[in-house]
């Protein structure tokens, strides 16, 4: 007899895995959970007990037959005619939970008529007809979500009294409309003797938040997937470009390396999978997509140049998305090279070393010549064991997009990597919000491949339009669901796109924690100084408001980058920028990823807004609003006024009351307020486009002619 296991056999026999797990428990046979396999002989037992019990209930089901509302209203025409078009309005009517609720209420005030009726003595006619149309007890009932105690009532073809009886009898209080959840129901349920299913809506456009357990017994090993971090020309792409040289080809002959994003390697008959763009770039965008790719990152650290910014940002990177991380400490050949060092340093970001009581795997190698790369392969391998990276290949594929283009020849073109299952040419596939059928699979060394499991990169093609790197996909049954769910979820991205605001700003910070969604936020501090950050970190570390701690998860110094804004994108953290400001790609990303930068000069105001923030007390927002723009044509000095500027206002208008700057050659040379403002000898309040008129600007005489004067006012803005 094969092995079943314990919510077969319930289901067998109709009854629930808890009565099951009961009975088991009183044979003194313990069993995990329902998916515990049962034993042959214990299944003989079972069998005997249950087959028994269903011999003895058989007779009993008849005699106990329950009363169903439906016979107590028998003897009335009137009622069964109402009640005749309501169950089928009910059953039919899918959106209808008012519709079914008014009805209720009227079988409630039929039912109250017909107990006056009882109590007149009709019973006896009653019972007989009871008998011939009473319903029996389901076998099961499901459910979505929740039921009310009518609904249920309704499914087990009882009165609602009755449920409403037991229930209180357990403790609960609820009236007919009352939703009851799962528990409740379950309860109400195995008292009768009626199991209870709970069906899933599964929204399946939004697959990225489907979790699907697999059964433990149908993981196996996958390969490790690794990307490699590093500083600028520490040896990233030499190393990357041995590996694969050294590696695959010795397995493929023949094979014509492509770039496709991503390349296999097998070392020790097993497989390693290599992002091959380095650097923290692809990292961040797949973080700051949602998607974790990476299960071991490695470090490279140039032996003689030691740890530099961005081996510092690689750091945090891995550390932000809890990647372990193996140090390779590269051009080992060098004469200057100083590994001890390089390891020295990085103790002091918690790398240490498992020769020095750590247990950070350190590699020394040479990417150029080729040493000690086996060793690191290996070492990969290691973590890969400890880390017990696991999928299921048998089911349909799921996974993340690596890279995708706009092939002239062949279409839309994308790597995807197999996290789950196995992809086959002919899938039909839903990616990030592009759809198709898989035409055709292309690995990493250009052949073309009918199948990828787990860990394996592929080049498909087959979409009907370039999904984005970090876009998740997934395989369905068809090709209508997986257009139909393609182009709801395209809707759904262009929804977005248009109104949500996800990532954390400061502005919205108070409502965050408040809701307690915010338990720790997370910042970045980029500051012109060491110095400075050092200060600022110690400072807003201190911090601690309404449980909220401040956790910084980078920090250093120059212009805040493109790089920055991705962490914070992936991290959800706020920018905050001392002495530094965006550069022009930051700005760019950082508006398209809604990562709040906060840009400030004095220490304590950067504190005084974060903890504002946390209190829900930011002052109000000003945006400066540029007014107009004036042109200098001549300049008068004159004792005890100074410098009058003869101006030409050549766009919109100046005021009295504005702020000015004075532009010299794009160059802003001074900001202050305007001092006199007059047409002919006339102070006034504005000047208009068109017209000229002499300005003086407060404490500031060094006006030339051709000097621009741009006029602005700070307006107060509601805060987003
Ligand atoms: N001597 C020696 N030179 C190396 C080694 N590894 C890399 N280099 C050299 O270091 C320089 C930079 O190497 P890359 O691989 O381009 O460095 P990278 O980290 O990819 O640099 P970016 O792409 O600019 O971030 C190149 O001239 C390499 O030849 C090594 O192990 N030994």
């Amino acid at each position: 007899m094969s092995k079943i296991r314990v919510y077969e056999y319930a289901k067998k026999n109709n009854v629930s895995s808890k009565d099951i797990i009961h009975k088991l428990k009183e044979m003194n046979i313990e069993v995990s959970n329902h998916m515990a396999t049962l034993e042959p002989e214990v299944v003989e037992k079972l069998d005997h007990t249950y087959k028994k019990k269903e011999q003895k209930q058989k007779p009993a089901n008849v005699a106990v037959k329950p009363k169903g509302f439906i016979t107590d209203f028998e003897d009335e025409e009137e009622v069964i005619t109402t009640k005749v078009p309501i169950k089928k309005g009910a059953s039919k009517n899918k959106e209808g939970k008012k519709h079914d609720l008014q009805i209720q209420q009227k079988e409630k005030k039929i039912f109250t008529n017909k107990k006056n009726k009882k109590q007149r003595g009709h019973e006896a006619p009653q019972q007989e007809t009871q008998k011939k149309k009473e319903k029996e007890l389901p076998k099961k009932i499901t459910f979505e979500g929740s039921l009310t105690v009518a609904e249920l009532a309704k499914k087990l073809g009882k009165e609602p009294s009755e449920i409403i009886k037991k229930l209180f009898m357990l403790g609960i209080m609820a009236t007919i409309n009352q939703d009851l959840d799962k528990d409740a129901i379950e309860l109400i349920c195995s008292d009768y003797g009626v199991e209870v299913e709970e069906k899933v809506v599964i929204d399946e456009t939004d697959f990225e938040s489907l979790e699907i357990v697999d059964d433990p017994a149908d993981l196996v090993e996958r390969p490790p997937v690794v990307t490699i971090m590093g500083h600028v020309d520490h040896g990233k792409t030499t190393l990357l470009d041995s590996i694969r040289n050294s590696k695959v080809t010795e397995q493929e002959a023949g094979g014509i390396t492509q770039h496709i994003g991503a390349y296999q390697v097998v070392v020790n008959n097993k497989k390693i999978t290599f992002l091959d763009t380095p650097g923290h770039e692809a990292f961040t965008t797949m973080r700051a997509r949602g998607a974790q790719v990476t299960d071991i990152v490695i470090l490279v650290v140039a032996a003689d140049d030691g740890v530099m910014p961005q081996t510092v940002e690689a750091i945090n990177h891995a550390k932000a998305a809890n990647v372990p991380i193996v140090v390779a400490v590269n051009k080992i050949d060098k004469p200057t090279a100083n590994p001890d060092r390089v390891m020295q340093e990085l103790v002091e970001y918690n790398l240490v070393p498992e020769e020095w009581g750590g247990d950070t795997i350190y590699c020394k190698l040479s990417a150029l010549t080729g040493e000690g790369i086996d060793n690191l392969l290996e070492m990969i391998l290691l973590v890969s064991e400890m880390e017990e990276l696991k999928a299921n290949p048998n089911r349909r594929a799921t996974g993340t997009v690596i890279e995708a283009k706009l092939d002239k020849g062949r279409g839309p073109v994308a790597t995807l990597l197999v996290q789950s299952g196995t992809l086959r040419v002919g899938d039909p596939i839903v990616v990030g919000s592009t759809y198709g059928r898989v035409r055709a699979m292309t690995n990493d060394i250009g052949r073309r491949v009918k199948e990828a499991g787990p860990s394996m990169p592929v080049e498909i093609t087959g979409l009907n339009d370039v999904p984005q790197a970090g876009d998740r996909f997934m395989v369905f049954e068809d090709e209508k669901k997986a257009r139909q769910i393609g182009e709801a979820r395209a809707q759904k991205q262009l929804l977005e796109q248009r109104s949500v605001k996800t990532r954390v700003s400061l502005d919205d910070l108070f409502e965050k924690i408040k809701q307690g969604e915010m338990k720790e936020l997370n910042i970045i501090v980029k500051a012109d100084v060491q110095g400075s950050v050092e200060a600022l970190v110690a400072a807003l570390q201190k911090i601690d408001i309404e449980g909220v701690r401040v956790k910084i998860i980078h920090s250093g110094v120059g212009a805040i980058t493109e790089y920055d804004i991705m962490l914070a994108s992936a991290s959800n953290a706020i920018v905050i920028g001392f002495n530094v400001r965006p550069d022009a790609n930051a700005k760019r990303v950082a508006e398209s990823e809604k990562v709040d930068i906060r840009l400030h000069r004095i220490i304590y105001k950067v504190i005084e807004e974060i903890e504002a923030a946390m209190k829900g007390m930011l002052d109000p927002e000003y945006e400066e609003q540029v007014i107009g723009q004036a042109e200098v044509r001549q300049t008068f000095k004159v004792s005890k006024v100074g410098t009058i500027a003869g101006c030409y206002v050549t766009d919109g208008k100046i005021t009295r009351d504005s702020s000015v700057r004075l532009i010299r050659q794009g160059v802003v040379i001074y900001e202050g307020q305007i001092d006199t403002l007059k047409r002919f000898k006339d102070d006034v309040k504005e000047v208009a486009q068109g017209y000229e008129c002499g300005m003086t600007i407060k404490n500031f005489n060094d006006i030339k002619e051709g000097d621009v004067i741009e006029a602005y006012v700070m307006r107060e803005v509601e805060r987003k």
